[in-house]
């Protein structure tokens, strides 16, 4: 039988590692459970079938137990954001701050890996999706607030209204992988926007994929922990920067909705970072 361990070897300093972190249920089960007694939140944590969720529960549980801790948040509106605590992508230690200038908030973070020559696969990027809570409550709290943040998670509608709608969102990659050339970015975002935009907008956009990928321009040099931030931003424009400088921005919803859809579509590159992502953009319409 599992033991109970408070408080765990939780430091403010060192950011806590996660491979899938952001589920706000589980936070606030952890702060409801300080409510009802650290009996119901070891319940939570020793029935947590999840090693990732059981990993996240405790360094929430952490927090609340912390000496730090100077007051207890609200109940249930606890998330990773408002702990400020970087989060770190376990497989390759890539490390993203919990909020994105003053208002976006990390919703899950997940790993790119791609096949080579169809031989192997390789880590190429961690990615972080960010998002402003009251933007999604501005646009799509009127339609699902009646439902939980469990059964938003996978509903395709809620989805869809995701990708399509003018809410502002950032995907943060960080490269990992070390010998990656800026032409090698430039053909990866060819094979999956191009995909995309053919998918959602038909064949005649090889203009706008062509606009696109010319923000990667030859001279820029790519090398491991270089960032590169895609933000939707108001009016459906999406700004590229890479390393703070920004490389371009281009107005167009069918280029908004075809990156997003790479993490959140259908066929998402990481399954259960697009899961974790959903469930805490989920969660913002209940607070
Ligand atoms: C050797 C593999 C090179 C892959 C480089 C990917 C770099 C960024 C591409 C972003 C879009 C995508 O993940 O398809």
């Amino acid at each position: 039988m599992a033991s109970l361990r408070f408080p765990f070897s939780f430091s403010q300093t060192q950011p806590p590692h996660y491979s899938r972190p952001l589920s706000s249920f589980p936070v606030a089960a952890a702060v409801g459970a300080t409510a009802v007694g650290a009996t119901a939140a070891f319940a939570v944590l020793t029935s947590s079938s999840s090693s990732s969720h059981r990993q996240f529960l405790e360094t929430a549980l952490n927090f609340l137990f912390s000496s730090d801790r100077t007051s207890l948040p609200a109940w249930g509106t606890l998330s990773l954001a408002d702990m400020s605590v970087p989060v770190v992508e376990s497989k390759s230690g890539a490390t993203f701050p919990s909020v994105l200038g003053d208002s976006q908030k990390l919703c899950g973070i997940g790993l790119r890996r791609k096949s080579v020559f169809g031989l192997k696969n390789i880590d190429v990027y961690a990615f972080g999706v960010y998002a402003d809570d009251n933007d999604i409550k501005e646009c799509l709290a009127g339609k699902f607030e009646k439902l939980s943040a469990l059964e938003l998670k996978g509903n395709k509608e809620f989805t869809e209204d995701i990708l399509e709608n003018d809410i502002s969102v950032t995907v943060s990659l960080q490269i990992v992988y070390g010998r990656l050339s800026i032409s090698s970015v430039r053909s990866a975002f060819e094979e999956s926007v191009g995909s995309r935009l053919q998918k959602f907008g038909g064949s005649d956009n090889k203009e706008l994929l062509q606009r696109f990928t010319a923000q990667f321009k030859d001279e820029i040099k790519i090398p491991k922990g270089s960032v590169i931030n895609i933000s939707r931003e108001k009016g459906y424009v999406l700004r590229t920067s890479i390393d703070g400088q920004e490389v371009g921005s281009i107005q167009s919803k069918l280029l908004c909705k075809s990156i997003l859809d790479l993490y959140l579509g259908e066929e998402p590159f990481d399954k259960q970072a697009k899961e974790d992502i959903e469930l805490n953009l989920a969660s913002y319409l209940q607070k």
